[in-house]
């Protein structure tokens, strides 16, 4: 057995006893029942992903930023340089990105891990060394990545999930890094939902007119290249969803998608929640989803990025975003945010008091 044979084995549902009870527990605090909203559904999926009533807090949490450069680069889908990828690597190291900014804010550490990045990076011992190899080649050529690179960080993800739950974590937040990789999360959005390249493929960073058009062009070439322009038949989890999933991510995606998606997987194997951040996390949970559908369990979707392949990804996953600023940054932002909330709603049934305990009048 592999390591994501064995984590896909050790993913398991929610558990349905755990969850009525926090439901039950829910309509017997001291507000009218279901005024926390949607922060109740949270904290019943994570009484179920605890197999426990109240499960315990998520906290702290651990943000891991996944690096990593796209073949289709070449086809002037962004306005930035490649160099940019291994740039912010080293902006992350040194503690000066938004996303350092905001995990202080959380109280959340911030791990770097290179699964790969195109550019040499100066050595650092901070940095997580997992380099698969140095970007994907071009989608519209051929394969991103061959099946053993797309196992390899796979299990690369796994592997960082499984760490930083050993060292305390018990909330993972996931993050990413790769200039061009909005337009390999637009591929796997539409393989996985079969949807058109001109509903989901969106501005990226900021692309013009001209750019934009070019990348849903790339992405309908691509998706016809490969094979991939309706939905898959094959049931998610089964063998053949199995396949099509590893085969989806080798064609289109990015050694980031491969790794975060694995980064998912491990924490459903140790029956802790992760948060996803925008397009990316969405695009790599469709992946994760595809190979063990129970693994959606622990997620939580920590916000909306404007791009509109996320709202696709999103509503194809049944995942409701917590938080809707309109933020498209990406290194796990937005998923750091919402960590708060996420904390908030478990706490919850912690702490409120029944009806009963604060002897408050029930409605009739
Ligand atoms: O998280 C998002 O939804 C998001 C939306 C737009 C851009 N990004 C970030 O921007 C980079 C990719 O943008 P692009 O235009 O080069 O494909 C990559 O580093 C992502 O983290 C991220
Ligand atoms: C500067 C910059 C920072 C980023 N962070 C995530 N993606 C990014 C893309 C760019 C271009």
């Amino acid at each position: 057995m592999t390591l994501l044979d064995d984590t896909l084995a050790a993913i398991a549902p929610l558990s349905p006893g755990a969850m009525a009870r926090a439901r039950d527990h829910q309509d017997r605090l001291t507000k009218p029942r279901g005024a926390l909203g949607a922060l109740e559904d949270v904290s019943v999926r994570l009484a179920g992903l605890a197999g426990d009533c109240p499960p315990p807090l998520p906290a702290p949490a651990a943000l891991a930023i996944f690096a990593a450069d796209h073949g289709v680069h070449a086809q002037g889908v962004t306005p930035w340089p490649q160099e940019v990828t291994a740039q912010m690597v080293a902006n992350f190291l040194a503690g000066g990105a938004v996303a350092n900014c905001f995990a202080a804010q959380v109280g959340a550490s911030v791990t770097v891990v290179d699964v790969g990045v195109k550019t040499p990076l100066p050595e650092d011992p901070a940095l997580v060394s997992e380099k698969v190899a140095p970007g994907t080649a071009d989608m519209t050529r051929g394969p991103a990545m061959t099946p053993e690179q797309a196992r390899a960080a796979l299990e690369a993800g796994i592997r960082v999930a499984a760490e930083l739950v050993r060292r305390g974590a018990r909330c993972l937040v996931t993050g990413d890094m790769g200039i061009a990789n909005t337009t390999a999360s637009a591929a796997l959005i539409c393989a996985f939902t079969g949807r058109p390249a001109e509903e989901v493929t969106g501005r990226g960073t900021g692309v013009d007119d001209e750019t934009h058009a070019r990348k849903i062009e790339v992405v309908s070439r691509a998706l016809a290249l490969h094979g991939l322009t309706t939905a898959p038949r094959a049931v998610p989890g089964s063998p053949a969803g199995v396949e099509r999933a590893l085969a989806t991510l080798a064609a289109v995606g990015g050694l980031e998608h491969a790794a975060i998606a694995g980064f998912v997987l491990g924490a459903a194997a140790r029956r802790v929640p992760v948060i996803l951040d925008g397009v990316i996390a969405g695009a790599a949970a469709l992946v994760a989803a595809g190979l063990s559908p129970d693994a959606l369990g622990a997620c939580v979707a920590g916000h909306r990025s404007p791009e509109p392949g996320h709202g696709a990804a999103l509503a194809h996953l049944g995942l409701r975003p917590l938080v809707d600023l309109e933020l498209r940054l990406g290194e796990g932002t937005g998923g750091l945010l919402a960590h708060p909330l996420v904390c908030a709603a478990v706490r919850v049934l912690h702490e409120v008091a029944t009806f009963d305990s604060a002897g408050v009048a029930d409605k009739n």
